[in-house]
Protein backbone atom coordinates (compact mmCIF):
# COMPACT_ATOMS: atom_id res chain seq x y z
CA UNK A 1 0.00 0.00 0.00
CA UNK A 2 1.72 3.24 -1.09
CA UNK A 3 0.06 6.24 1.10
CA UNK A 4 0.51 9.63 0.43
CA UNK A 5 2.07 11.62 3.69
CA UNK A 6 2.82 15.21 4.46
CA UNK A 7 4.45 14.73 7.77
CA UNK A 8 5.16 12.29 10.33
CA UNK A 9 5.72 14.08 13.44
CA UNK A 10 5.82 13.58 17.65
CA UNK A 11 5.58 12.98 20.22
CA UNK A 12 3.23 15.98 20.89
CA UNK A 13 -0.16 16.54 22.70
CA UNK A 14 -3.48 16.36 20.69
CA UNK A 15 -3.92 19.28 21.06
CA UNK A 16 -7.58 19.39 20.04
CA UNK A 17 -11.20 18.04 21.40
CA UNK A 18 -11.89 14.90 22.67
CA UNK A 19 -8.87 13.19 23.12
CA UNK A 20 -6.91 16.75 24.08
CA UNK A 21 -3.70 16.26 26.12
CA UNK A 22 -2.71 12.77 25.12
CA UNK A 23 0.80 12.18 23.45
CA UNK A 24 0.29 11.36 19.91
CA UNK A 25 2.36 10.72 16.86
CA UNK A 26 0.33 12.48 13.84
CA UNK A 27 0.71 11.21 10.85
CA UNK A 28 -0.53 13.80 8.42
CA UNK A 29 -2.05 12.64 4.90
CA UNK A 30 -1.94 14.61 1.46
CA UNK A 31 -4.91 15.79 -0.38
CA UNK A 32 -8.74 16.80 0.27
CA UNK A 33 -11.78 17.05 -1.37
CA UNK A 34 -12.54 20.60 0.49
CA UNK A 35 -11.14 24.00 0.25
CA UNK A 36 -11.91 25.38 3.89
CA UNK A 37 -11.33 29.23 3.47
CA UNK A 38 -9.28 29.09 6.92
CA UNK A 39 -7.99 26.31 7.13
CA UNK A 40 -4.41 26.16 9.24
CA UNK A 41 -3.03 22.78 7.06
CA UNK A 42 -3.24 24.26 3.15
CA UNK A 43 0.39 22.43 2.84
CA UNK A 44 -1.45 19.13 3.09
CA UNK A 45 -4.40 20.33 0.77
CA UNK A 46 -3.26 22.80 -2.28
CA UNK A 47 -1.76 20.95 -4.56
CA UNK A 48 0.84 23.43 -5.26
CA UNK A 49 2.94 21.72 -1.95
CA UNK A 50 2.21 17.79 -3.93
CA UNK A 51 5.77 17.73 -4.50
CA UNK A 52 6.77 18.42 -0.48
CA UNK A 53 4.38 15.02 0.12
CA UNK A 54 6.29 11.93 0.20
CA UNK A 55 4.93 8.49 -1.43
CA UNK A 56 5.56 5.81 1.30
CA UNK A 57 4.53 2.37 1.93
CA UNK A 58 2.69 1.39 5.01
CA UNK A 59 5.71 -0.40 6.27
CA UNK A 60 7.56 2.71 6.11
CA UNK A 61 5.13 4.86 7.50
CA UNK A 62 4.65 2.34 10.68
CA UNK A 63 8.39 2.33 10.99
CA UNK A 64 8.74 5.99 11.16
CA UNK A 65 6.11 5.93 13.89
CA UNK A 66 7.65 3.25 15.87
CA UNK A 67 11.38 5.05 15.53
CA UNK A 68 9.58 8.42 16.89
CA UNK A 69 7.47 7.29 19.73
CA UNK A 70 10.32 4.56 20.49
CA UNK A 71 8.67 1.45 20.19
CA UNK A 72 6.09 2.06 23.39
CA UNK A 73 2.67 2.12 22.19
CA UNK A 74 1.16 5.69 21.86
CA UNK A 75 -1.88 7.51 20.13
CA UNK A 76 -1.28 7.50 16.48
CA UNK A 77 -3.65 10.71 15.02
CA UNK A 78 -4.34 10.30 11.19
CA UNK A 79 -5.22 13.73 9.76
CA UNK A 80 -4.87 15.83 7.01
CA UNK A 81 -6.34 17.00 4.36
CA UNK A 82 -8.68 14.35 4.55
CA UNK A 83 -7.36 10.92 5.20
CA UNK A 84 -10.45 9.04 3.91
CA UNK A 85 -9.07 9.76 0.62
CA UNK A 86 -6.38 6.72 1.37
CA UNK A 87 -6.22 3.29 2.53
CA UNK A 88 -4.94 3.48 6.16
CA UNK A 89 -6.20 -0.05 6.55
CA UNK A 90 -2.51 -1.76 6.68
CA UNK A 91 -1.37 0.51 9.12
CA UNK A 92 -4.22 0.75 11.42
CA UNK A 93 -4.08 -3.08 11.72
CA UNK A 94 -0.43 -3.26 11.75
CA UNK A 95 0.23 -0.86 14.72
CA UNK A 96 -2.92 -2.10 16.59
CA UNK A 97 -1.28 -5.82 16.42
CA UNK A 98 1.90 -3.94 18.42
CA UNK A 99 -0.70 -2.05 21.35
CA UNK A 100 -0.92 1.37 19.40
CA UNK A 101 -4.24 3.32 19.65
CA UNK A 102 -5.32 4.95 16.30
CA UNK A 103 -7.87 8.37 16.32
CA UNK A 104 -8.67 9.97 12.54
CA UNK A 105 -9.32 13.66 12.15
CA UNK A 106 -11.79 14.00 8.94
CA UNK A 107 -14.69 16.52 7.85
CA UNK A 108 -17.18 13.63 7.21
CA UNK A 109 -17.31 13.84 3.49
CA UNK A 110 -16.08 10.50 2.24
CA UNK A 111 -16.49 7.02 4.16
CA UNK A 112 -13.81 4.82 4.58
CA UNK A 113 -14.19 0.61 5.47
CA UNK A 114 -11.25 1.26 7.88
CA UNK A 115 -12.77 3.84 10.06
CA UNK A 116 -14.50 0.68 11.91
CA UNK A 117 -11.01 -0.30 13.04
CA UNK A 118 -9.87 2.96 14.73
CA UNK A 119 -10.12 3.72 18.40
CA UNK A 120 -11.90 7.21 17.60
CA UNK A 121 -13.36 8.89 14.72
CA UNK A 122 -13.49 12.67 14.57
CA UNK A 123 -15.79 14.21 12.41
CA UNK A 124 -15.75 17.66 12.48
CA UNK A 125 -18.53 19.16 9.70
CA UNK A 126 -17.37 22.27 8.34
CA UNK A 127 -19.49 25.78 9.54
CA UNK A 128 -20.34 28.49 6.99
CA UNK A 129 -17.55 30.34 7.58
CA UNK A 130 -15.38 27.94 5.38
CA UNK A 131 -17.08 28.25 2.38
CA UNK A 132 -18.10 24.59 2.17
CA UNK A 133 -21.18 22.66 2.13
CA UNK A 134 -21.81 19.47 4.25
CA UNK A 135 -23.54 16.36 1.87
CA UNK A 136 -25.24 15.00 5.08
CA UNK A 137 -25.76 11.78 2.74
CA UNK A 138 -22.21 11.41 2.99
CA UNK A 139 -21.82 12.27 6.54
CA UNK A 140 -24.04 9.07 7.38
CA UNK A 141 -22.82 7.39 5.27
CA UNK A 142 -18.92 7.71 7.43
CA UNK A 143 -21.34 7.09 10.35
CA UNK A 144 -22.47 3.95 9.10
CA UNK A 145 -18.40 2.79 7.94
CA UNK A 146 -17.68 3.22 11.33
CA UNK A 147 -20.06 0.64 12.50
CA UNK A 148 -20.52 1.48 16.21
CA UNK A 149 -16.96 0.50 16.82
CA UNK A 150 -14.84 3.23 17.69
CA UNK A 151 -15.49 6.09 19.87
CA UNK A 152 -17.08 9.11 18.07
CA UNK A 153 -16.92 12.66 18.38
CA UNK A 154 -17.89 15.50 17.00
CA UNK A 155 -16.12 18.84 16.89
CA UNK A 156 -16.88 22.05 15.28
CA UNK A 157 -14.96 25.20 14.70
CA UNK A 158 -16.64 28.29 15.40
CA UNK A 159 -15.62 31.85 13.78
CA UNK A 160 -19.26 33.70 14.08
CA UNK A 161 -22.59 33.89 15.30
CA UNK A 162 -23.77 32.13 11.93
CA UNK A 163 -21.02 28.99 12.68
CA UNK A 164 -22.67 28.89 16.35
CA UNK A 165 -26.01 28.75 15.27
CA UNK A 166 -25.04 26.28 12.63
CA UNK A 167 -23.20 24.61 15.25
CA UNK A 168 -26.38 23.93 17.30
CA UNK A 169 -28.45 22.57 14.54
CA UNK A 170 -25.77 20.09 13.76
CA UNK A 171 -25.35 19.02 17.63
CA UNK A 172 -29.93 18.48 17.65
CA UNK A 173 -29.11 16.32 14.49
CA UNK A 174 -26.88 13.85 16.76
CA UNK A 175 -28.25 13.94 19.96
CA UNK A 176 -25.98 10.96 20.79
CA UNK A 177 -22.54 12.37 19.79
CA UNK A 178 -19.60 13.85 22.39
CA UNK A 179 -19.59 17.13 20.92
CA UNK A 180 -16.85 19.96 21.43
CA UNK A 181 -16.56 23.19 20.53
CA UNK A 182 -13.21 25.02 19.44
CA UNK A 183 -12.70 28.59 18.24
CA UNK A 184 -11.28 29.42 14.71
CA UNK A 185 -7.85 30.57 14.76
CA UNK A 186 -8.00 33.65 11.75
CA UNK A 187 -4.51 33.51 11.56
CA UNK A 188 -2.93 30.34 9.54
CA UNK A 189 0.10 31.45 7.75
CA UNK A 190 3.24 29.34 9.75
CA UNK A 191 5.22 32.06 9.73
CA UNK A 192 2.81 34.64 11.18
CA UNK A 193 2.77 34.46 15.37
CA UNK A 194 -0.66 33.99 17.21
CA UNK A 195 -0.82 36.14 19.45
CA UNK A 196 -1.74 34.39 22.58
CA UNK A 197 -4.45 37.31 24.38
CA UNK A 198 -6.04 37.16 20.88
CA UNK A 199 -6.22 33.54 21.07
CA UNK A 200 -7.74 33.60 24.49
CA UNK A 201 -10.24 36.08 23.73
CA UNK A 202 -12.16 34.02 20.98
CA UNK A 203 -12.05 31.33 23.04
CA UNK A 204 -13.22 33.10 25.92
CA UNK A 205 -15.74 34.85 23.63
CA UNK A 206 -17.34 31.09 23.40
CA UNK A 207 -17.29 29.91 26.55
CA UNK A 208 -19.51 33.07 27.44
CA UNK A 209 -21.96 32.10 24.83
CA UNK A 210 -22.41 28.61 25.52
CA UNK A 211 -23.04 29.45 28.86
CA UNK A 212 -25.10 32.86 28.55
CA UNK A 213 -27.21 30.57 26.11
CA UNK A 214 -27.15 27.78 28.81
CA UNK A 215 -26.12 25.30 25.96
CA UNK A 216 -24.23 22.60 28.40
CA UNK A 217 -24.07 20.36 26.20
CA UNK A 218 -20.88 20.57 24.33
CA UNK A 219 -17.23 21.14 25.86
CA UNK A 220 -15.88 24.30 24.82
CA UNK A 221 -11.88 23.92 24.01
CA UNK A 222 -9.13 25.94 22.83
CA UNK A 223 -6.22 24.42 20.15
CA UNK A 224 -3.92 23.56 22.83
CA UNK A 225 -1.22 23.35 20.52
CA UNK A 226 -1.75 26.46 18.75
CA UNK A 227 -1.73 28.15 22.76
CA UNK A 228 1.67 26.71 23.21
CA UNK A 229 3.49 26.40 20.06
CA UNK A 230 1.61 29.47 17.59
CA UNK A 231 1.05 28.00 13.76
CA UNK A 232 4.33 26.12 14.19
CA UNK A 233 4.21 23.02 11.85
CA UNK A 234 5.36 19.65 12.97
CA UNK A 235 4.05 19.52 16.83
C1 LIG B 1 -6.57 20.48 9.34
S1 LIG B 1 -8.01 19.51 9.65
C2 LIG B 1 -7.56 17.93 8.92
C3 LIG B 1 -8.63 16.88 9.05
C4 LIG B 1 -9.90 17.06 8.24
N1 LIG B 1 -9.65 17.54 6.92
C5 LIG B 1 -10.86 17.97 8.97
O1 LIG B 1 -11.00 19.11 8.56
O2 LIG B 1 -11.46 17.52 9.93
C6 LIG B 1 -7.92 19.13 11.43
C7 LIG B 1 -8.83 19.98 12.30
O3 LIG B 1 -8.34 21.33 12.28
C8 LIG B 1 -9.46 22.19 12.26
N2 LIG B 1 -9.03 23.49 11.74
C9 LIG B 1 -8.51 23.74 10.51
N3 LIG B 1 -8.22 25.05 10.37
C10 LIG B 1 -8.57 25.65 11.54
C11 LIG B 1 -8.52 27.00 12.00
N4 LIG B 1 -8.06 28.00 11.23
N5 LIG B 1 -8.96 27.24 13.26
C12 LIG B 1 -9.43 26.24 14.05
N6 LIG B 1 -9.50 24.95 13.67
C13 LIG B 1 -9.08 24.65 12.43
C14 LIG B 1 -10.43 21.45 11.35
O4 LIG B 1 -11.75 21.94 11.46
C15 LIG B 1 -10.28 20.04 11.85
O5 LIG B 1 -11.14 19.86 12.95
N1 LIG C 1 -0.69 19.08 18.60
C1 LIG C 1 -1.53 19.03 17.56
N2 LIG C 1 -2.83 18.72 17.76
C2 LIG C 1 -3.65 18.63 16.67
N3 LIG C 1 -4.95 18.29 16.65
C3 LIG C 1 -5.37 18.27 15.37
C4 LIG C 1 -4.31 18.62 14.54
C5 LIG C 1 -4.41 18.59 13.07
O1 LIG C 1 -3.79 19.41 12.40
O2 LIG C 1 -5.14 17.75 12.56
C6 LIG C 1 -3.21 18.86 15.37
C7 LIG C 1 -1.83 19.23 15.17
O3 LIG C 1 -1.35 19.50 14.07
N4 LIG C 1 -1.05 19.29 16.30
S1 LIG D 1 -11.41 19.80 5.33
FE1 LIG D 1 -9.73 19.92 6.82
S2 LIG D 1 -7.81 19.74 5.66
FE2 LIG D 1 -9.47 20.03 4.17
S3 LIG D 1 -9.42 22.21 3.75
FE3 LIG D 1 -10.90 21.92 5.43
S4 LIG D 1 -9.76 22.10 7.37
FE4 LIG D 1 -8.28 21.88 5.68
MG1 LIG E 1 -4.05 21.46 12.86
Amino acid sequence: MTLRIVEIFGPTIQGEGALIGEPTVFVRAGGCDYRCSWCDSMHAVDTSYRHTWEKMSTEAVWSEVEKLSNGAPITVSISGGNPAIQNFGPLITQGKSHGYRFACETQGSIASPWFKDLDTLVLSPKPPSSGQTTDWAKFESCLEAAQDQPDLALKIVIFDDTDYAWAQDVAQRYPQMPLYLQPGNPESDPETPVPLQASIDRLNWLVEKTVADSWFRPRVLPQLHVLLWGNQRGV
